[in-house]
């Protein structure tokens, strides 16, 4: 890694979001653009990217968007019943996940990496609230690529709020987050590019998940 890609000292101002019962905080300009657009480029090369498929009422159905699963060998997760393995650390992964701790003052074991490719990809609304995550997980999601709206809703309130994730931003989530709120990424219908999001994860294999 070259020492200046991450001398982030130029980057605009953290903004704490102002969300009752979460603690988010969205970092604009985390990366350079230049940066961000090399380590997109990387990634899109250099990660395990797969379509996975899962069941809806009793139906397979393909997800919509590509995924990657990468980190520390004994950062298990148990999903529908199987534990799955994350792929090994790429250079590109490992430089970030050293500056989030850094940035975050937390350790991160793992990556999910999405990989929406036009407008018609999405996540549906969710909390990363698995029991492996711990009661109060810090969540850094990386966003490389097309901008795209993060939407919040409380989950008893169902009040909404939208962040606009930008290219080379970092959106962290810690404390009640998970607990009070959902979170995700709803489709277009407007032509955009693709767009590559990093949520780098600290998973305590020891905790078995109802699912397991
Ligand atoms: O793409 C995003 O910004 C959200 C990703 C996310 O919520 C997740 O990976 O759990
Ligand atoms: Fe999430």
């Amino acid at each position: 890694m070259q020492p200046d890609l991450f001398d982030n000292s130029s980057a605009v101002q953290p903004q704490i979001l102002p969300l009752p019962d979460a603690d988010v905080t969205y970092y604009p300009g985390w990366l350079s653009a230049d940066q961000a657009s090399v380590i997109k480029q990387q990634l899109e090369g250099e990660l395990d990217w797969h379509q996975d498929t899962i069941k809806i009422y009793g139906k397979l159905v393909k997800i919509p968007r590509l995924q990657a699963w990468h980190g520390d060998p004994d950062a298990q997760y148990s999903y529908s019943g199987l534990s799955m393995t994350p792929a090994p650390w790429t250079t590109t992964l490992s430089d970030l996940r050293q500056q989030l701790a850094k940035q975050c003052q937390a350790a991160f074991n793992s990556v999910l990496a999405n990989w929406y490719r036009h407008g018609q990809d999405s996540m549906g609304m969710h909390a990363d609230d698995e029991p492996e995550l711990g009661k109060h997980p810090v969540i850094a999601s990386v966003t490389l690529g097309q901008a795209r709206p993060f939407v919040l809703m409380h989950k008893q309130s169902k009040s909404k709020s939208k962040v606009m994730l930008e290219h080379g931003s970092l959106l962290v989530m810690k404390g009640t987050t998970q607990q009070f709120y959902q979170h995700g990424i709803a489709k277009t219908a407007r032509q955009i590019d693709d767009r590559i999001n990093l949520t780098y994860r600290y998973i305590h294999s020891s905790i078995k998940s109802n699912n397991a």
